[in-house]
């Protein structure tokens, strides 16, 4: 298929350019590079540095490689910065998610598999989360995660011709398997890049967030999954659209691991000793999120390579030890 991904500069985007042209996928990528690295995506495929609030551009984009399907990862993503400043959040999530959707409607494209997250259900009362699991968002960008949502909803009951996907992600985690890409955010709050930053003695400790939560440990449980599988799933969910389809999936591997638990694999697989300091709780986090993701095993087959921690840490691993400063400076 003839495959747009806008936010293909991005860590998971990037991830999903390369697997979308090594099965065979003809490839176009737009992304703003608020975010992005121009040096995630390979010269050999079309580039556009735009806003999704250009929707003529997009327009005109849509066109020129009569695309099929969008993959949509272009999006502000910290929860953090996403209470300080919401309407950054909700204008770039929100109002330009709608501008791709009148570019992609004036060019007859009828397909989208979108990020969502798993911070749209909040802090649910059971675990593991279900797809049916109330979705009570408790921060601006889980919010405006969950607005794009009933958007493609309406969307879809509006042009019978357009069908979707809505994949709530955990936390996503890992490089690619040969090395060439990886994780580069500014700044970068996520546990493990911050834990293998802190093993390379770019960082002087590492702060655990939080030690007093409800769980075996005290720190908080998540479930990371390795972002090649995650983009796996991602181009079996676009070959299973069609028209009309609406597939709302979790992506996590269905286990949990505490703050802890993770800082254990990263000193066993990186052979280093992590100066750590116990801190209070980071606001907004809930303390233990997993997923139930039997429902795209069961309707897709999709089932995860990486299931232990230890695997997924050695692939990040392998990045930041090649290039320590990100896709700048390799060392
Ligand atoms: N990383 C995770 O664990 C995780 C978990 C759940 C959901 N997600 C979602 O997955 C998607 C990708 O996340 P990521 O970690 O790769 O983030 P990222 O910041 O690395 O990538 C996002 C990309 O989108 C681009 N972008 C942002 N706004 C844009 C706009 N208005 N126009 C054009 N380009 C724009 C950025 O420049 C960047 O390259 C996001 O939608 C995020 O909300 C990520
Ligand atoms: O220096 C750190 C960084 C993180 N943590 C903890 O590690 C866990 C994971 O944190 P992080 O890697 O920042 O991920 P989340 O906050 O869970 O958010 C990620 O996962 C969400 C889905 O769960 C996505 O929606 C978000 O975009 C993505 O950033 C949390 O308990 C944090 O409190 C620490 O203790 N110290």
């Amino acid at each position: 298929m003839n495959v747009l991904v806008v936010g293909g500069a991005g860590y998971i985007g990037s991830h999903a350019v390369k697997l979308l042209a090594e099965v065979g996928h003809t490839v176009v990528v737009v992304d703003n590079l608020s975010r992005g690295h121009r040096e995630a995506v390979p010269t050999t495929i079309p580039f556009y540095e735009m806003p999704l609030a250009d929707t003529e551009g997009l327009k005109r984009v849509l066109k020129r490689y009569r695309i099929e399907c969008v993959m949509h990862f272009a999006a502000l993503a910290y929860v953090g910065e996403s209470v300080e400043r919401p309407l950054a959040y909700y204008d770039n999530n929100v109002a330009q998610t709608v501008s791709l959707l009148r570019a992609m409607e004036a060019a007859g494209v009828d397909k989208m598999v979108f990020s969502s997250t798993c911070a749209t259900y909040g802090e649910p009362k059971v675990v593991p989360i279900v797809e049916e699991t109330p979705q009570e968002p408790i921060n601006p960008y889980g919010r405006s995660k969950l607005f794009v949502e009933k958007i493609l909803a309406d969307y879809a009951t509006s042009r019978p011709a357009f069908s979707y996907a809505a994949l709530r992600y955990f936390n996503v985690a890992g490089a690619a398997r040969d090395g060439s890409l990886g994780e580069d955010h500014d700044p970068e709050t996520h546990l493990i890049p911050s834990l293998l930053l802190t093993a390379l003695g770019k960082r002087p400790q590492f702060v655990v967030f939080g030690t007093d939560y409800p769980t075996p440990d005290g720190t908080c449980i998540r479930d990371y999954i390795h972002v090649e599988d995650l983009c796996r799933a991602h181009i079996m969910v676009m070959e299973a659209l069609q028209a009309g389809s609406r597939l709302i999936y979790n992506l996590g591997i269905g286990r949990g691991y505490s703050v802890k638990e993770v800082l254990h694999s990263v000193e066993r697989v990186t052979g280093r000793k992590i100066p750590v300091v116990y801190g209070p709780r980071r606001p907004g986090d809930p303390a233990i999120l997993y997923a139930d993701a039997t429902k795209i095993r069961r309707e897709l087959n999709w089932t995860p390579e990486y299931t232990e921690i230890d695997a997924i840490v050695e692939t990040a691993w392998q990045w930041f030890k090649d290039h320590p400063d990100g896709y700048r400076r390799k060392s």
